[in-house]
């Protein structure tokens, strides 16, 4: 079954500086949900704090309706939450396949295969299983990143500026594969980006934040309102 993730009116802090302020974001089941804003308006912080691997001051992660309080990140897999983190953070000197199976930390010991789901929509992953992760170009270590949130079965996948600095053809794979997720697998995506037309295609809603806010959302037919897209100007 689908499952639902909320963020509730969380505050992070990097030290004095608040980097999120009260930011609440739903993410309805079997949907994509985007978070669109500009470099440095606490993006990355807001994926850190669902993934536990940052501490929130305030508010609430609900996984499935239910608090993850303090739970760390390990505990947060378990519980079928994938996350890709900004940069791809590949193993360079390890291989594709010990790469993907970094993932097993999170499986129970019968749960331990790679899925063949990972290899239909990412097939050049299965050719380059033996190659050293750092020999890959940056979309094909994207797609590596998100093969290995995938190894542990998540019911919600959230993934970091999946398109940064990404050659066009790969962004493509890279959508298409998260449209079978949501249609096929019902998964429950929400997704970090900068890249507009990505989200205006892929999303079934958005979130601009600017300056650590959520400042609107609705639908991704609204990202063409200038009053959106001067959220988003450099
Ligand atoms: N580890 C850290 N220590 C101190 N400040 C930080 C840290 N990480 C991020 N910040 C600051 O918090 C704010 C939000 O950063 P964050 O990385 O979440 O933004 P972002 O929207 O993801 O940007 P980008 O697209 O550049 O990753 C920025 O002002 C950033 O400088």
């Amino acid at each position: 079954m689908a499952v639902s993730l909320a963020v509730e009116s969380i505050d992070l802090h990097y030290g004095a500086a608040r980097a999120l302020k009260a930011v609440s974001v739903e993410a309805k089941p079997a949907a994509i949900t985007a978070v669109l804003g500009r470099n440095g308006v606490g993006k990355s912080s807001l994926l850190r704090a669902i993934a536990g691997v940052h501490p929130v001051a305030k508010g609430e992660v609900l996984f499935g309706g239910s608090a993850l309080g303090k739970a760390p990140p390990y505990r947060r897999a378990r519980l079928g939450l994938g996350y890709v983190p900004q940069g791809r953070e590949i193993f360079p000197l390890l291989t594709v396949r010990e790469n993907l199976q970094t993932g097993f930390a999170a499986l129970k010991a019968g749960e331990r295969s790679i899925p063949d789901t990972i290899f239909t929509l990412f097939p050049v992953l299965k050719d380059m299983l033996s190659r050293r992760g750092g020999d890959l170009s940056g979309g094909q270590q994207q797609q590596l990143a998100i093969g290995r949130a995938l190894v542990t079965r998540p019911k919600v996948l959230i993934l970091d500026e999946p398109t940064e600095g990404i050659q066009p053809s790969i962004i493509k794979d890279i959508g298409r594969a998260l449209q079978f997720l949501r249609d096929e697998l019902g998964m429950t995506i929400l997704l970090v980006e900068q890249y507009l037309d990505f989200c205006r295609e892929l999303a079934d809603s958005i979130y601009i934040m600017d300056r650590g806010e959520i400042v609107h959302s609705g639908a991704a037919s609204e990202l063409d309102k200038p009053e959106i897209r001067r959220h988003l100007m450099v």
